[in-house]
Protein backbone atom coordinates (compact mmCIF):
# COMPACT_ATOMS: atom_id res chain seq x y z
CA UNK A 1 0.00 0.00 0.00
CA UNK A 2 1.31 3.78 -0.76
CA UNK A 3 1.32 6.04 2.02
CA UNK A 4 0.90 9.79 1.02
CA UNK A 5 2.14 13.08 2.98
CA UNK A 6 0.26 15.99 1.55
CA UNK A 7 0.79 19.55 2.84
CA UNK A 8 -0.95 22.90 1.62
CA UNK A 9 -2.47 25.75 3.19
CA UNK A 10 0.50 27.09 4.55
CA UNK A 11 0.62 30.55 5.38
CA UNK A 12 3.58 31.55 7.69
CA UNK A 13 4.85 35.36 8.32
CA UNK A 14 7.50 37.18 11.23
CA UNK A 15 5.87 40.10 11.35
CA UNK A 16 5.47 41.80 8.09
CA UNK A 17 6.95 39.38 6.12
CA UNK A 18 5.69 36.81 4.53
CA UNK A 19 7.93 33.51 3.89
CA UNK A 20 4.91 31.12 2.82
CA UNK A 21 1.87 31.72 1.20
CA UNK A 22 0.74 29.23 -1.14
CA UNK A 23 2.87 25.47 -0.54
CA UNK A 24 1.41 21.96 -2.07
CA UNK A 25 3.75 19.42 -1.16
CA UNK A 26 2.98 15.63 -1.95
CA UNK A 27 5.75 13.26 -0.45
CA UNK A 28 4.59 9.19 -0.94
CA UNK A 29 6.38 6.16 -0.14
CA UNK A 30 8.61 4.36 -2.40
CA UNK A 31 9.14 8.24 -4.05
CA UNK A 32 11.98 10.83 -2.65
CA UNK A 33 10.84 14.12 -3.45
CA UNK A 34 13.07 16.66 -3.55
CA UNK A 35 12.97 20.31 -2.26
CA UNK A 36 14.94 22.92 -3.20
CA UNK A 37 15.27 26.91 -2.79
CA UNK A 38 17.17 29.68 -2.20
CA UNK A 39 19.28 30.94 0.67
CA UNK A 40 15.86 32.01 3.33
CA UNK A 41 13.15 30.98 0.89
CA UNK A 42 11.26 28.95 3.37
CA UNK A 43 12.52 25.12 2.98
CA UNK A 44 13.14 24.81 6.55
CA UNK A 45 10.43 26.25 7.99
CA UNK A 46 8.22 24.61 5.69
CA UNK A 47 10.10 21.31 7.42
CA UNK A 48 9.17 22.61 10.45
CA UNK A 49 5.54 23.09 9.85
CA UNK A 50 5.32 19.61 8.50
CA UNK A 51 7.11 18.31 11.69
CA UNK A 52 4.89 20.16 14.08
CA UNK A 53 7.34 22.19 16.05
CA UNK A 54 6.93 25.49 13.93
CA UNK A 55 3.31 27.28 14.14
CA UNK A 56 2.72 29.24 11.47
CA UNK A 57 -0.71 31.07 10.64
CA UNK A 58 -2.33 28.56 9.21
CA UNK A 59 -1.24 24.83 7.49
CA UNK A 60 -2.97 21.49 6.94
CA UNK A 61 -0.53 18.29 7.35
CA UNK A 62 -2.48 15.12 6.23
CA UNK A 63 -0.74 11.49 6.22
CA UNK A 64 -3.34 9.51 4.31
CA UNK A 65 -5.92 12.09 4.30
CA UNK A 66 -5.86 12.37 8.15
CA UNK A 67 -4.49 15.80 9.56
CA UNK A 68 -1.74 15.07 12.13
CA UNK A 69 -0.80 18.86 13.65
CA UNK A 70 2.07 17.68 15.70
CA UNK A 71 4.02 14.68 13.80
CA UNK A 72 6.76 15.31 16.32
CA UNK A 73 4.53 12.72 18.75
CA UNK A 74 4.51 10.42 15.43
CA UNK A 75 7.84 8.88 15.59
CA UNK A 76 6.42 5.86 13.26
CA UNK A 77 4.88 8.00 10.74
CA UNK A 78 7.64 10.74 10.52
CA UNK A 79 11.54 11.08 11.39
CA UNK A 80 13.30 14.19 10.81
CA UNK A 81 16.84 14.97 10.12
CA UNK A 82 17.06 18.97 11.04
CA UNK A 83 19.94 21.16 10.41
CA UNK A 84 21.76 20.69 13.48
CA UNK A 85 23.23 17.22 15.68
CA UNK A 86 19.96 16.41 17.35
CA UNK A 87 21.13 13.15 18.99
CA UNK A 88 22.53 13.89 22.89
CA UNK A 89 26.17 13.70 21.56
CA UNK A 90 27.31 12.22 24.97
CA UNK A 91 25.75 8.98 24.06
CA UNK A 92 27.69 5.44 22.43
CA UNK A 93 26.75 4.19 18.92
CA UNK A 94 26.04 1.12 20.79
CA UNK A 95 23.18 3.17 22.94
CA UNK A 96 22.11 5.35 20.17
CA UNK A 97 21.85 2.47 17.46
CA UNK A 98 19.94 0.31 20.50
CA UNK A 99 17.04 2.88 20.73
CA UNK A 100 16.41 3.34 17.22
CA UNK A 101 16.37 -0.77 17.52
CA UNK A 102 18.86 -0.77 14.33
CA UNK A 103 21.62 -3.32 13.95
CA UNK A 104 25.19 -1.63 14.38
CA UNK A 105 26.97 -4.74 12.73
CA UNK A 106 24.82 -3.89 9.22
CA UNK A 107 26.25 -0.12 9.60
CA UNK A 108 29.71 -1.32 10.41
CA UNK A 109 29.75 -3.69 7.54
CA UNK A 110 28.42 -0.69 5.05
CA UNK A 111 30.83 1.93 6.78
CA UNK A 112 34.00 0.01 8.03
CA UNK A 113 36.00 3.03 8.95
CA UNK A 114 33.41 2.41 12.02
CA UNK A 115 34.96 -0.55 12.73
CA UNK A 116 35.39 -0.63 16.48
CA UNK A 117 33.52 2.91 17.30
CA UNK A 118 30.79 0.74 18.59
CA UNK A 119 31.69 2.39 21.96
CA UNK A 120 32.77 5.88 20.88
CA UNK A 121 30.57 8.38 21.74
CA UNK A 122 29.28 10.87 19.21
CA UNK A 123 31.38 13.89 20.21
CA UNK A 124 34.34 11.95 19.63
CA UNK A 125 33.72 11.32 16.01
CA UNK A 126 34.24 13.99 13.52
CA UNK A 127 31.56 16.36 12.38
CA UNK A 128 31.25 14.80 8.75
CA UNK A 129 31.08 10.98 10.88
CA UNK A 130 28.40 12.11 13.46
CA UNK A 131 26.56 13.74 10.43
CA UNK A 132 26.71 10.79 8.82
CA UNK A 133 25.21 8.14 11.54
CA UNK A 134 22.69 10.82 12.31
CA UNK A 135 21.55 10.21 8.94
CA UNK A 136 22.11 6.49 8.64
CA UNK A 137 19.76 6.60 11.90
CA UNK A 138 17.26 9.14 10.10
CA UNK A 139 16.77 6.66 7.01
CA UNK A 140 17.04 3.71 8.16
CA UNK A 141 14.92 3.73 11.29
CA UNK A 142 11.36 2.13 11.03
CA UNK A 143 8.44 5.46 9.97
CA UNK A 144 6.72 5.91 7.21
CA UNK A 145 8.38 8.88 5.92
CA UNK A 146 11.53 10.56 6.89
CA UNK A 147 12.49 14.35 6.59
CA UNK A 148 15.72 15.45 6.14
CA UNK A 149 17.39 18.95 6.04
CA UNK A 150 20.52 19.09 4.28
CA UNK A 151 21.65 15.48 4.30
CA UNK A 152 24.77 16.04 2.59
CA UNK A 153 26.50 18.78 4.28
CA UNK A 154 29.63 18.17 5.54
CA UNK A 155 30.09 14.53 3.91
CA UNK A 156 32.79 13.98 1.38
CA UNK A 157 32.28 13.04 -2.11
CA UNK A 158 32.25 8.96 -1.52
CA UNK A 159 30.02 8.86 1.82
CA UNK A 160 27.57 11.73 -0.43
CA UNK A 161 27.83 8.35 -2.91
CA UNK A 162 26.95 5.99 -0.15
CA UNK A 163 24.16 8.17 1.18
CA UNK A 164 22.39 8.56 -2.02
CA UNK A 165 22.55 4.62 -2.18
CA UNK A 166 21.11 4.03 0.47
CA UNK A 167 18.32 6.53 0.52
CA UNK A 168 17.76 4.61 -2.96
CA UNK A 169 17.38 1.40 -1.05
CA UNK A 170 15.28 2.82 1.80
CA UNK A 171 12.56 4.51 -0.56
CA UNK A 172 11.78 1.39 -1.01
CA UNK A 173 10.59 1.11 2.46
CA UNK A 174 9.17 4.57 3.37
CA UNK A 175 8.79 8.59 1.27
CA UNK A 176 11.71 11.13 1.94
CA UNK A 177 11.97 14.32 1.45
CA UNK A 178 14.71 16.37 1.02
CA UNK A 179 16.13 19.52 0.94
CA UNK A 180 19.77 20.24 -0.24
CA UNK A 181 22.11 23.09 -1.60
CA UNK A 182 24.13 20.13 -3.89
CA UNK A 183 21.07 20.39 -6.05
CA UNK A 184 22.61 18.01 -8.78
CA UNK A 185 22.36 15.27 -6.16
CA UNK A 186 18.63 15.94 -5.48
CA UNK A 187 17.96 16.38 -8.99
CA UNK A 188 19.75 13.04 -9.50
CA UNK A 189 18.01 10.94 -7.29
CA UNK A 190 14.11 12.74 -6.87
CA UNK A 191 11.51 11.06 -8.38
CA UNK A 192 9.52 14.46 -8.37
CA UNK A 193 10.94 17.76 -7.57
CA UNK A 194 9.86 20.72 -5.88
CA UNK A 195 11.19 24.28 -6.19
CA UNK A 196 10.27 26.53 -3.15
CA UNK A 197 10.74 30.66 -4.31
CA UNK A 198 8.08 33.70 -3.23
CA UNK A 199 6.49 31.56 -0.64
CA UNK A 200 5.17 28.95 -3.06
CA UNK A 201 5.94 25.86 -4.42
CA UNK A 202 6.15 24.61 -8.04
CA UNK A 203 6.46 20.76 -9.39
CA UNK A 204 9.51 20.90 -11.36
CA UNK A 205 9.19 18.89 -14.48
CA UNK A 206 12.25 20.02 -16.29
CA UNK A 207 15.27 20.80 -15.31
CA UNK A 208 15.48 24.06 -17.46
CA UNK A 209 12.57 25.62 -15.30
CA UNK A 210 15.26 25.42 -12.35
CA UNK A 211 17.01 28.64 -14.33
CA UNK A 212 13.46 30.00 -15.03
CA UNK A 213 12.71 29.95 -11.35
CA UNK A 214 15.92 31.76 -10.58
CA UNK A 215 17.03 29.04 -8.51
CA UNK A 216 20.38 27.96 -10.09
CA UNK A 217 22.28 28.11 -13.39
CA UNK A 218 22.15 25.02 -15.35
N1 LIG B 1 12.20 32.56 14.30
C1 LIG B 1 12.29 33.38 13.24
N2 LIG B 1 12.00 34.70 13.38
C2 LIG B 1 12.07 35.54 12.32
N3 LIG B 1 12.42 35.16 11.07
C3 LIG B 1 12.73 33.86 10.89
C4 LIG B 1 12.68 32.91 11.96
N4 LIG B 1 13.02 31.70 11.47
C5 LIG B 1 13.27 31.88 10.17
N5 LIG B 1 13.11 33.18 9.82
C6 LIG B 1 13.25 33.74 8.46
O1 LIG B 1 12.44 32.97 7.59
C7 LIG B 1 13.08 32.86 6.33
C8 LIG B 1 13.14 31.39 5.92
O2 LIG B 1 14.10 30.72 6.74
P1 LIG B 1 14.49 29.22 6.49
O3 LIG B 1 15.52 28.86 7.52
O4 LIG B 1 13.28 28.39 6.41
O5 LIG B 1 15.18 29.29 5.04
P2 LIG B 1 15.87 28.16 4.18
O6 LIG B 1 15.18 28.13 2.86
O7 LIG B 1 15.88 26.88 4.94
O8 LIG B 1 17.32 28.75 4.03
P3 LIG B 1 18.77 28.05 3.92
O9 LIG B 1 18.81 27.38 2.58
O10 LIG B 1 19.70 29.22 4.00
O11 LIG B 1 18.92 27.09 5.07
C9 LIG B 1 14.45 33.51 6.46
O12 LIG B 1 14.38 34.79 5.87
C10 LIG B 1 14.67 33.60 7.94
O13 LIG B 1 15.44 34.73 8.24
Amino acid sequence: MIHKLEVDSVFLEFGERRILSDVYLKCETGKITGLLGRNGNGKTCLMNIIYGNLNPNSKSIRFDDLTVPAAYKRPDLLLYLPQFNFIPQTLSLKRVFADFELDFSEFESRFPEFKSRRSSSLKSLSGGNRRLVEVYIVLKAKSKFAMLDEPFSHLSPVMIEAVMELMNEEKMNKGLLITDHMFRNIIEISDNLYVLTGGKTHLTKAIEELEFLGYAKV
